[in-house]
């Protein structure tokens, strides 16, 4: 097996804004766990910078993908690779100024992308879609919008989870293992669907994307108890 985790929903539970998010205590000593039975063989594949994920996953720097794959690092502490062209300054800018008009969105520049949170506004979903819809019309080539869990995410085109972990599965140790890749959103599916390419499992956690009926896990809680199985597998092996 390759270990394939998403961050936010899945290892962590949601939170009302990006910042607030807790680690529950005992998990990135499961994580090295499972990492060590596996082998080197697992990867987190998020949304987010990989360096925010360094700093929530201290004090491993683990292989993974941020960004939906428009950043990777290949190796644990190795360098974090950009993949994707930054986005243009002058979009960011008028990103920026346009969120007066939309009180309680959050606005969180990553780079090579960005996400807008409408958590604290639900009422202004449309209007926010909306008004990214018509900022990226000019750069439809090489930007697309994400929906997510009460977010828009603008993302470079090309890139997702599921290329990132196709990238990942041609390397040592994960190449020639069958790839599972556990999420709760949207930015998922390309990953659900690249593990299912290569013989593997895409599992569902529930949450605003996936409905109750739909999933595996009911939750990171249910999340938490599958890998700490896991890691008591993987260590007596
Ligand atoms: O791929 P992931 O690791 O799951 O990252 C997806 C996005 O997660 C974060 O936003 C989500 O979690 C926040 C904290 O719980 C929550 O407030 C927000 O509503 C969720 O959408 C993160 O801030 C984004 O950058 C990630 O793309």
């Amino acid at each position: 097996m390759a270990l394939f985790l998403d961050c936010d929903g899945t290892l962590l539970d949601i939170a009302p804004t990006p910042n607030a998010v807790r680690v529950p205590n005992g998990l990135v000593e499961l994580l090295k766990r499972i990492d060590d039975g596996l082998g080197g063989a697992l990867a987190i594949l998020t949304g987010r910078q990989l360096l925010e994920i360094d700093a929530l996953l201290a004090s491993t720097e683990w292989i993974g993908a941020g960004v939906h794959g428009s950043e990777m690092r290949h190796r644990v502490g190795g360098d974090i690779l950009q993949i994707a062209d930054g986005l243009p300054p002058a979009l960011v800018e008028s990103v920026v100024r346009r969120m007066p008009a939309l009180p309680g969105v959050v606005v969180e520049p990553k780079g090579s992308g960005l996400a807008l949170h409408y958590r604290q506004a639900p009422h202004l979903k449309s209007a926010l879609e909306g008004e990214l819809r018509a900022l990226i019309a000019p750069y439809a080539d090489s930007l697309v919008l994400c929906p997510g869990r009460k977010l828009f995410e603008v993302v470079p085109a090309g890139h997702s989870k599921g290329t990132a972990l196709l990238a990942l599965a041609q390397q040592p140790p994960f190449a020639g293992r069958r790839p599972i890749m556990i999420g709760d959103d949207i930015g998922d599916l390309p990953a659900f669907t690249a593990a299912r390419h290569l013989g593997g499992y895409g599992f569902r956690v529930a949450g605003e994307a996936f409905g109750y009926d739909e999933v595996d896990f009911s939750g990171p809680t249910d999340v938490y108890a599958w890998l700490a199985a896991l890691a008591d597998a993987v260590s007596e092996q």
